[in-house]
């Protein structure tokens, strides 16, 4: 039997909407990710289990782990008799790319079963073919970082969907989930459809400017310039809380702070684990609403989705 892990990641990192992505993963060692284990089998099977399996939809053809096994099969040119089995550890509509998880460790499972047919890059177009089916357009900031670990800028030119940027070691990530679903195709379709010259150049600049701080490896300018002219203005009147939550943040001494993919996860950074356990205390106090919320300190997880033994 091989299992696969994918872990949690963050869509946009404020600073760059739907071209940057991060992984990551809870310091104390906790698995804050989806896992699909796959077996041989007579004929095909899909169960799910895990904390949030009752979320799934109802139709197991819209599971998207079913899908995955289905356009893997097309791609292959033949049905696979494998019995799968999806642990589903992640809260769905909550900003920490739970159905990338779903789609990249189901893939990577049929996948390592078969002995790799599909390389990096292919496989990786068809997590994003399938990320696209659910929020109604492809974008990888997801299933990038999901896959292939750490921070990933997504390129999509020359045959390279997605190369990785160097984080900052020392960072901590800490990842406050109120426990509401925020759904991303309405996360996205409240967005305007076009933007004024003077936020086109600034998130520009914002986005350049970070990815260079990132890889001259200046913290405190990566901190300033992680801002988001394209998503948060618009999407704040969706998350409950969340202006409160980043003040809250930044009177702490969070680096920085902003929305998780479409929300409602709020994702504040420090380079100090003490403020990073103390921004973890206030929001589990004052951001999580019910008992499905949770908040972790995480790093980036540059490893991505893997083999569990
Ligand atoms: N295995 C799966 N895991 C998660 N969502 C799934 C899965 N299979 C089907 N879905 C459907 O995909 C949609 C996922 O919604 P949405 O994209 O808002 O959530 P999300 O992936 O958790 O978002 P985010 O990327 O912000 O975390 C839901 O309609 C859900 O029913
Ligand atoms: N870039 C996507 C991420 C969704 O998790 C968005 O913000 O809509």
């Amino acid at each position: 039997m091989i299992k696969i892990y994918a872990p949690a990641s963050i869509g946009n990192v404020s600073v760059g909407f739907d071209v940057l992505g991060a992984a990551v993963s809870p310091i104390d060692g906790a698995l804050l990710g989806d896992c699909v284990s796959i077996q041989s089998a007579d004929r095909f099977s899909l169960s799910n289990k895990g904390r949030f399996v009752s979320k799934l939809p109802a139709e197991p053809k819209d599971n998207i782990v079913y899908q995955c096994w289905e356009l893997f099969c097309q791609r292959l040119g033949r049905e696979l008799p494998v019995a799968m089995v999806l642990e589903k550890n992640m809260p769905i509509g909550s900003g920490l790319g739970s159905s990338a998880c779903s789609v990249v460790a189901g893939l990577m499972a049929l996948n390592e079963f078969c002995d790799r047919p599909f390389n990096q890059t292919e496989l990786l177009g068809m997590m994003g073919e399938l990320e696209g089916r659910i929020s109604g357009s492809v974008h990888y900031d997801n299933v990038a970082p999901c896959y292939l670990g750490g921070m990933q800028l997504m390129l999509e030119e020359n045959g390279i969907i997605s190369q990785s940027v160097p984080g900052f070691d020392n960072w901590y990530w800490v990842m406050a989930y109120p426990g509401i679903k925020v759904s991303t195709a309405e996360a996205r379709a409240i967005l305007p459809a076009q933007y004024l010259r003077q936020d086109c150049i600034r998130h520009g600049r914002y986005l350049a400017g970070f990815i260079h701080a990132c890889h001259t490896q200046q913290p405190e300018l990566a901190v300033k310039l992680m801002q988001d002219v394209i998503a948060e203005p618009y999407r704040t009147r969706l998350l409950p809380g969340f202006a409160e939550a980043r003040k809250a943040s930044q009177d702490i001494g969070a680096l920085a702070c902003g929305i998780s993919g479409s929300g409602p996860t709020l994702f504040a950074v420090s380079d100090r684990l003490e403020t990073a356990q103390r921004l973890a205390d206030w929001l589990a106090k004052h951001y999580v609403q019910n008992d499905e919320g949770f908040v972790h300190v995480c790093r980036l997880d540059t490893a991505g989705a893997r083999k569990l033994d």
